[in-house]
């Protein structure tokens, strides 16, 4: 059997994915709107806890286009605790007026292709920590897609040996590491959770740097042979007045 690569893993993660029905919202009085934003002001504030005491982390962002209205993507230490505020959303009253579109359940991931050689604990080391439990950046922007690495014929990278594979991660990790300072990245596993491989999570205050990003990484190798893409996902940055705003009628 050829070499799979060893994973870390880290905190498990679900982009929740929704739409406004605008019609049902007009129609709530006002008393019954301001509420509703109250309330989930009240849940934001409550998520924003776990992102002060590390043992979590959340991004919220719109979505432009008509995909979906905002995304909430949560990162937690167990996959129940997703499945918990998952719930906890669903019975505000704000998530009645909202209309599911897409969901992606997946964890924080590192693959052992580029790590050196060391006897310590990968999970003790505080950069490795830093990025499987990442503290979300409050960027302007986000991009989301999930990804798979294809298997057909020639192209199946699940056939390729361990060596061929790391020297394509490494001409990847080295495209992306010049985009250093204007992109952060999270790649979270999903095979065995979700319906791709990977969840591609990226974070910039300049919206154009994903799409130079992701071009310049077509014309490498482990993307142009082996990526296949699903939807893409762009939105700006909201916290709880603009999201309050968003939600004036
Ligand atoms: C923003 C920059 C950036 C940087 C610095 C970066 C670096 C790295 C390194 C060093 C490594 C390998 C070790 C590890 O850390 O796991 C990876 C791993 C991975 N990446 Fe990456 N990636 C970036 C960015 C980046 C993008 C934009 C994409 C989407 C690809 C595209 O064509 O749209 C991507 C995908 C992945 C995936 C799916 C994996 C896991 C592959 C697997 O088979 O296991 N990635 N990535």
């Amino acid at each position: 059997m050829n070499e799979a690569a060893i994973t870390l893993d880290g905190w498990y993660v679900l982009h929740d994915f929704r739409s406004i029905d605008w019609v049902a919202w007009k129609m709530l009085d006002e008393d019954e709107r301001r509420a509703a934003v109250e309330e989930f002001t009240a849940f934001l504030n409550k998520i924003n806890k776990t992102d002060e005491a590390k043992t979590g982390a959340h991004a919220l962002y719109t979505i432009v286009g008509q995909k979906a209205d905002f995304m909430l993507m949560i990162l937690r230490e167990t996959m129940d605790e997703l499945q918990e505020i998952e719930t906890e959303f669903n019975k505000l009253t704000l998530a009645a007026f909202t209309v599911p579109t897409y969901s992606y359940v997946s964890v924080v991931e590192l693959s052992n292709y580029l790590a050196g050689k060391s006897d310590e604990d990968p999970y003790q080391n505080p950069h490795v920590r830093a990025r499987l439990y990442p503290e979300l950046p409050r960027s302007q922007y986000v991009c989301f897609y999930p990804m798979d690495k294809r298997r057909e014929g020639n192209d199946n990278w699940y056939m390729l040996g361990m060596d061929d594979r790391r020297a394509m991660m490494a001409s990847h990790g080295k495209i992306g590491r010049g985009y250093a300072g204007k992109v952060k990245q999270i790649i979270s596993g999903s095979i065995g959770f979700d319906d791709y491989e990977w969840g591609v999570t990226l974070f910039s205050d300049d919206v154009l740097q994903f799409k130079k990003l992701v071009y310049e990484m077509r014309f490498d190798e482990v993307s142009a042979r082996f990526g296949e893409f699903g939807s893409f996902y762009v939105g700006t940055l909201l916290d709880a007045d603009k999201f309050t705003k968003m939600l004036e009628v």
